[in-house]
């Protein structure tokens, strides 16, 4: 079934039992909640969410919408964009949306842009944006894999901060959620590359958080394990580890996006206001102390 013919199902649904019925499981084997927060603990904030298109960014996306935020929308490709927003503004969800490469500096600022005017600030930056190109030697990467890899994965997280910053600073503070991955605990053999590139972020996250405490901004890092997304399922660009996961970890099955988006919800509510520098993994077993 197509996304949009979802979304008008879900529009013929009752408000009040939408956060039940979307589950597409049993309410008795429920995994995560999808319960609208009443108190729209986000309520006035602006997020920029990148690479929130699909998956586990869509998912983040549409979760801070429903506690209140405006949400500001992007990926590479508009007819993306253009279909997530139009899924969302049919919930009845304030988002906007617009087209940005997060390795492209043009476009890094017509997102900001883009936000400033139609929202008048921003509080909340979550880069979810990353890639792996290579399934492979590490060794063997050509510098054109590794410069692909960091530019997105690494470089732009800081660098798209970076020309957001004096807005938060103008709002008084903010909460940045990065999404580096269990495999910065974990190296995946023939992963190498995105392993290095997803370790870094831990390490970025630690930074930013010290360096910007004194503007009131808090830095969190997720680390989801192998979460259901087109990205994930893809044998190409990353072969399927769950039969390893379970052996060794018992874990039972892949995450849902969903069950990444209640925490970057939290981080960047009031009931976060005490916690940055932190890297948090949602994986279905922890590798890290
Ligand atoms: N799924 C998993 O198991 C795990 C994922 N992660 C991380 O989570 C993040 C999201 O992954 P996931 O949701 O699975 O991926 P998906 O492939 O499901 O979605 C990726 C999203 O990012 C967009 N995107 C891709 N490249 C860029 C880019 N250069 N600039 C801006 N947007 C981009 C895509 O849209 P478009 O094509 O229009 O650009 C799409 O909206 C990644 O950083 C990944 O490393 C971490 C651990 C596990
Ligand atoms: C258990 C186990 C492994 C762990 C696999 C993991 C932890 C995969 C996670 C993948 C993710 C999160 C990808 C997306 O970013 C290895 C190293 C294959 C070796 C054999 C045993």
């Amino acid at each position: 079934m197509g996304l949009s013919s979802m979304a008008t199902i879900f529009r013929s649904i009752p408000r009040a039992f939408r956060g039940y019925l979307c589950a597409p499981v049993p309410l008795s084997a429920r995994k995560f909640s999808q319960l609208t927060d009443e108190n729209r603990t986000l309520a006035g904030k602006v997020a920029v969410v990148t690479g929130s298109t699909r998956g586990i960014g869509f998912a983040i996306a549409r979760r801070m919408a429903r506690d209140g935020a405006h949400v500001v929308i992007s990926s590479r490709k508009q007819e993306n964009v253009k279909e997530a927003v139009d899924i969302l503004k049919e919930e009845g969800l304030s988002v906007t949306g617009t087209v940005c490469h997060v390795g492209k500096a043009e476009d890094r600022q017509h997102l900001v842009t883009t936000a400033l005017k139609h929202s008048g600030g921003i509080d909340f930056l979550v880069c979810v944006a990353g890639v792996n190109p290579l399934v492979g030697s590490t060794l063997a990467a050509s510098e054109q894999i590794w410069d692909k890899i960091l530019d997105v994965n690494v470089k732009s997280p800081a660098l798209l901060l970076s020309q957001v910053l004096p807005h938060m600073e103008n709002r008084g503070g903010g909460c940045v959620v990065l999404v580096s991955s269990a495999v910065a605990y974990l190296p995946v053999p023939r992963l190498g590359v995105y392993n290095t590139s997803k370790t870094a972020l831990l390490g970025l996250c630690k930074s930013l958080a010290v360096e910007l405490a004194p503007k009131g901004i808090r830095v969190n890092c997720l680390a989801p394990g192998i979460i259901k997304t087109d990205f994930s399922l893809r044998e190409e660009t990353m072969p399927n580890m769950l039969p390893e996961l379970k052996k060794v970890f018992g874990v039972q099955r892949l995450g849902e996006p969903e069950e990444c988006a209640g925490l970057v919800s939290f981080l960047c509510s009031s009931d976060g206001s005490y916690i940055t520098g932190e890297n948090i993994v949602v994986g279905g077993f922890s590798p890290k102390l």
